[in-house]
This record gives structure tokens, C-alpha cells and sequence, in this order.
């Protein structure tokens, strides 16, 4: 059996990840949190797990590389820095990043990117996500990675096209944009409503984590389909194949 080895092993994903793992055919090497020995898990697991803090990723990743371990990078709020890590363990391994696991997203993504490829600049597009009271990160990762679809299907990045922080006197929405809103409060899993906004009508189309048992599930697969590949970066439609 598969052995996944935990990096946040003690936070919220962590405690669903490590109670899913034995009803998806998989053991569980062990986990760390701040202060744990990454290289010692990376040599005990097939495959590595990661849902923790932007922080610990580059140590994560260099034990990775070492041990020649698989890596599912779940963690959100990454830099630009982080990614050109990210890209260069995939020379030596196989690595699967991603700000959402689940089914829902991974396929509610190709939705919006063939939305935005067939509505025009004049539909505005905005992106809502709401979270728990704890998430420390904003917009959320699963908000970004819908932004990202929304700008691919426009032919565009996200950097050129990306408004996160609308306060006090903005003036009027510039065309093309692609606007993000984040609330906070609660117990949420995970809300996000995509809205394609034209002249007199709305396409909205969404998604609700009810729970993070569909993480945990969709982290696990991928872990488990991740272990069998060779060096390189992996994305979630192409585990799911949706
Ligand atoms: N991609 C996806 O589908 C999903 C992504 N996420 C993302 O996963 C991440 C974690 O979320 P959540 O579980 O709610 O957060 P928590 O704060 O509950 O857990 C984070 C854990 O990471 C640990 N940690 C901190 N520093 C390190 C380190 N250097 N090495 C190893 N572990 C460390 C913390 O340990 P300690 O207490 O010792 O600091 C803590 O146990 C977030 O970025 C979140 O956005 C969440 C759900 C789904
Ligand atoms: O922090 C969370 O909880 C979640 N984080 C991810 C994100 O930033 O999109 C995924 C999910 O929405 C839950």
C-alpha cells in the first residue's frame, strides 16, 4: 500500500487527510508540523502531502528532492518565488500543486475558462470566495486558480487583468478586469461563485465545499495516482480526467 506522509499534519486538513486515508487504500507514513524533520518523512513515504504554510515550503521541497519524493503541494497563498520552486523540483520529481482538490472545482475551472472564451471583454467577470474565520490568506487559492481559467479562456495571465483590493473612491470598472471579493467568518469549508456580468443578465456558476472530507478525498487520489508518475508537473484534470 501507498504510504502518504503528512506536512500539517496536526492543522484542519491534516486531522480529515490523516481520517480518510485508511477507507482510501492508503497508510499513513506519519506527519510533521513546524519544527518536524522533513527529509526523515520524505524517506519514510512514497508520497508527500502538503497542506500547511507558504513558509515551509521550500524546506519541504529540497527534502523532496532529496528523498526523490512525490509531492502534492495543497498549501495556498504562494508567491512567485514559491512557484519557480516549485517548477524546479519538477525536474527531479513528480509535483502536483494546486489551490483546490476537490472534483467540483477541478471541473467548475473548465466551466469558466469556456465561459470566458465565448462571452466578450464587456461581460465583466468576478470571482466571491467566503471562508472560515482562520484562513490567513486572500484571495483564496481556489479563487486565484478560477481567475487564472477565467483569463486563459480570454487569451490572457491574470496578472494583467487582476483587481483584489477595491476600497474608497475606485472610480469605474475598467473593461477586461477579472475583480475578486473574499469574506471571512464562520465554520466555512469553502464557498466561490464565478459571475459573468453583461448588459441587462448574469451567468453565475459556483461551487460549496460542505465539508473537508471532499479535500481529503481529493487529495488522497491524487497522492496515490502522483506516487506511480515520473518527474514532472501534474495537474489535477489530468488525475481526474474531467
Ligand atoms: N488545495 C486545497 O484543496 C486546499 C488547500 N488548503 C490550504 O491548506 C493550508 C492549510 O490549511 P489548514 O489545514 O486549514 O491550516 P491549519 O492552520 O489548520 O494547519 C496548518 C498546519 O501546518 C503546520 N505547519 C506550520 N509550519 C509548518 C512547517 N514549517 N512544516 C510543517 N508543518 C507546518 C501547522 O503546525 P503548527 O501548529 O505547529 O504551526 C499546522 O498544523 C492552507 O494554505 C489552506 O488554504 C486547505 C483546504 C483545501
Ligand atoms: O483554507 C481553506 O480552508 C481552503 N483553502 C483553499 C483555498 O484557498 O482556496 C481551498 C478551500 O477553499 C479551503
Amino acid at each position: 500500500m501507498t504510504a502518504i506522509g503528512i506536512i500539517g499534519s496536526a492543522g484542519r486538513m491534516g486531522q480529515a487527510l490523516a481520517a480518510a486515508v485508511p477507507d482510501l487504500g492508503a497508510t499513513l507514513a506519519g506527519g510533521i508540523d513546524a519544527g518536524g524533520d522533513p527529509v526523515a518523512l520524505a524517506l519514510a513515504a512514497d508520497v508527500l502531502v502538503d497542506f500547511s504554510t507558504p513558509a515551509a515550503l521550500e524546506r519541504t521541497l529540497a527534502a523532496a528532492r532529496e528523498a526523490r519524493t512525490p509531492i502534492l503541494i495543497g498549501t495556498t497563498g504562494l508567491a512567485p518565488a514559491h512557484h519557480a520552486l516549485i517548477e524546479a523540483a519538477a525536474a527531479d520529481i513528480a509535483v502536483l500543486q494546486t489551490g483546490n482538490v476537490s472534483l467540483g472545482v477541478t471541473l467548475l475551472a473548465k466551466l469558466v475558462r469556456e465561459a470566458a472564451s465565448r462571452l466578450g471583454p464587456d461581460w465583466d467577470i468576478e470571482i466571491a470566495e467566503m471562508h472560515h474565520r482562520h484562513k490567513v490568506d486572500a484571495p483564496s487559492g481556489t479563487a486565484l486558480l478560477l481567475g487564472d481559467a477565467a483569463a486563459a479562456g480570454r487569451g490572457i495571465t491574470l496578472a494583467e487583468a487582476r483587481v483584489a483590493d477595491r476600497a474608497g473612491l475606485t472610480g469605474a470598472r475598467s473593461e477586461g478586469t477579472i475583480g475578486f471579493a473574499s469574506l471571512r467568518g464562520g465554520s466555512v469549508a469553502g464557498d466561490h461563485l464565478v459571475v459573468f456580468a453583461g448588459e441587462g443578465e448574469r451567468i453565475e456558476i459556483g461551487h460549496r465545499a460542505e465539508n473537508r472530507a471532499i479535500f481529503a478525498r481529493g487529495a488522497i487520489t491524487a497522492a496515490l495516482w502522483l506516487a506511480e508518475q515520473s518527474a514532472g508537473r501534474y495537474s489535477m484534470d489530468q488525475v481526474l480526467g474531467v
